[in-house]
């Protein structure tokens, strides 16, 4: 199992980001879904490493994140698109990837290959000089995933990816989430219920830090048949389970 946790949570000051949450993954798309708040962002950042759990048991890649040495080799095999990305204007977007594939410690002779292919599987090879204060939006979320998959992760962790991509590249994005899925855990966090049905065998619905449904896509819509409201069947799923969980 890439992800293994147990009774984990995460408190800011008085706020209970994550209030007890039990999960484990293999290779495959796991959607995360819930309202604004729910703790899907807290939960992401404590399996990239980047904020300590307050309590729970958490292995990832079969190591403990507690552990420097661990976590050390726990992030050679991460990637991560945070929901914010701070990006460095002046850089291209080569610059930018190349950038995370030392941080990653991507053998050097690898490098210039690495991130050629990260940017061409995130359609940028043709912007590859271009400077990323000169993107949209919409690219720069793409330079964004590129960094995340150069080092090939096992664990990949994305927050609201398709944030402002276009349609045509959604559809894109979602086939490349399927391939990543073949060989690594992709966790991704989304309000668009529809990248969950395109992309995830398996999808999570947090309410107040914790879990409120994990299944597949079609378990979730079943919950939704003669519930919930929406304009479709996972809206409905999605609406049914919530109304469940607050009542
Ligand atoms: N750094 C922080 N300091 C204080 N409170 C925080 C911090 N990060 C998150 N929280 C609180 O923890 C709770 C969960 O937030 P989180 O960002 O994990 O939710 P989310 O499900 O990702 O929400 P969204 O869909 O809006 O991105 C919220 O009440 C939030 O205000």
């Amino acid at each position: 199992m890439n992800i293994e946790i147990s009774g984990l949570t995460r408190r800011f000051g008085r706020a209970q980001a994550v209030a007890g949450v039990d999960l484990e993954a293999g290779p495959g798309v796991f959607g995360l879904l819930g309202p604004n708040g729910a703790g899907k962002t807290s939960l992401l950042r404590m399996m990239a490493t980047v904020i300590p759990p307050s309590s729970g048991r958490l292995r990832l890649l079969g190591r403990d994140p507690g552990s420097q040495g661990q976590r050390r080799e726990i992030r050679r095999g991460l990637g991560y698109l945070p929901q914010t990305l701070g990006y460095y204007p002046g850089f291209t977007v080569v610059e930018f990837v190349e950038y995370f594939a030392l941080l990653k410690e991507v053998p050097p002779a690898r490098v210039p290959a690495a991130v050629a292919s990260a940017v061409e599987r995130v359609g940028l090879g043709d912007r590859a000089k271009a400077k990323l204060r000169n993107l949209s939006g919409g690219m720069l979320r793409r330079a964004g995933i590129a960094q995340a998959i150069v080092n090939e992760p096992r664990l990949l962790l994305l927050d609201e990816p398709t944030a402002g991509l276009d349609p045509e590249q959604r559809v894109t994005f979602r086939t490349l989430l399927r391939d990543l899925g073949e060989q690594a855990t992709v966790v991704v966090s989304t309000h668009l219920v529809e990248d969950v049905g395109a992309a995830c065998g398996r999808v999570a619905l947090m309410e107040k830090g914790r879990i409120a449904f994990d299944g597949t896509p079609a378990e979730l819509i079943s919950r939704g048949v003669g519930h919930g409201t929406g304009d479709a069947p996972l809206e409905r799923g999605y609406s049914a389970v919530l109304q469940q969980v607050r009542s």
